[in-house]
């Protein structure tokens, strides 16, 4: 079944996992991610084995714990548990993923790799997740922590070009000049100067880092 990805936005959104072993855990850590907030119920659950901030509920899934709910995870283990969760999730009108059969939820999660505001999702549509985890192992290796960066370059590049800064050419063609112009090793390297004599290079003169807002992150972080 083709699937269709999207971005979900949960920021202070209530997201409810249930079932707490390897894979409700995996999901929470997710959510968190992604700043919902998140209620996890599982009868093996405590607030000392879960992440500070998850409203833990210790016991078995029941009618009404999905309430005000934006998104559901069912990760119990147990095809009956899962399926009356679905069901709730269902007359909620609430989408709700199913991690022991997938193809009886509404939606299903990718592999991701975060790079700042970049985020790649790999997805092979349910038919290997270890194949999936693989890729974005692989692609973790392509895209070191700098690319967190040129998003920033990129993002206030734009910003300054729609705020109507006439001099200014942000598109593909300049972004990858930028590219070309060895920015990621040069950022590597913390080489701020370089940096700033390739945005003058592909900008103009009143281009540099500071001109864009932007300072590099401590080593590490
Ligand atoms: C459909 C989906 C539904 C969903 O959960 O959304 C689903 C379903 C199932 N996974 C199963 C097994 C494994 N899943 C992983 C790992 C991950 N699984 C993830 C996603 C998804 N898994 C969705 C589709 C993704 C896609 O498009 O391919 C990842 C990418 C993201 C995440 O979970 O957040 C995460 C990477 C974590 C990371 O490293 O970040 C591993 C490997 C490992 O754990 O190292 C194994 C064992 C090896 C293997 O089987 O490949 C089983 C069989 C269970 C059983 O045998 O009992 C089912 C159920 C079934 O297929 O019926
Ligand atoms: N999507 C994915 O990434 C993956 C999915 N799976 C599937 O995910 C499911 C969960 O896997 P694991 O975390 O390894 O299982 P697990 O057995 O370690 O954990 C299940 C959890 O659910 C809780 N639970 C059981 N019945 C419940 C109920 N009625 N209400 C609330 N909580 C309940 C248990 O106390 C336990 O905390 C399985 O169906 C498995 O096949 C497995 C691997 C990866």
């Amino acid at each position: 079944m083709p699937e269709y990805p999207i971005l979900l936005r949960l920021a202070g959104k209530r997201c409810v996992v249930i079932g707490s072993g390897p894979v409700g855990m995996r999901k929470v850590r997710g959510l968190l991610a992604a700043d919902a907030r998140v209620c996890l119920i599982s009868p093996t659950v405590s607030s000392q084995n879960c992440p500070e901030g998850v409203e833990t509920i210790p016991r078995a899934f029941r009618a009404g714990d999905l309430d005000g709910a934006s998104l559901v995870f069912a990760a119990t283990g147990d095809n009956r548990s899962d399926r009356a969760v679905a069901a709730e999730a269902r007359r909620l009108g609430i989408p709700v993923c199913l991690a022991g059969l997938p193809e009886e939820g509404d939606f299903g999660l990718p592999a991701v790799l975060r790079r700042g505001d970049l985020n790649v999702a790999v997805t092979t549509g349910g038919r290997s997740p270890a194949l999936a985890a693989e890729v974005r192992d692989l692609l973790a290796d392509l895209l070191p922590e700098s690319w967190a960066v040129v998003v920033k370059i990129a993002a206030a590049l734009r910003r300054h070009a729609l705020d109507g800064a006439d001099d200014l050419d942000y598109s593909r063609d300049t972004l990858r000049c930028l590219l070309d112009g060895a920015l990621l090793e040069l950022l590597a390297a913390r080489d701020v100067a370089g940096i700033d004599r390739l945005l003058q290079q592909v900008f103009g003169p009143s281009w540099c880092l500071a001109s864009l807002g932007i300072s590099l992150p401590e080593r590490n972080s």
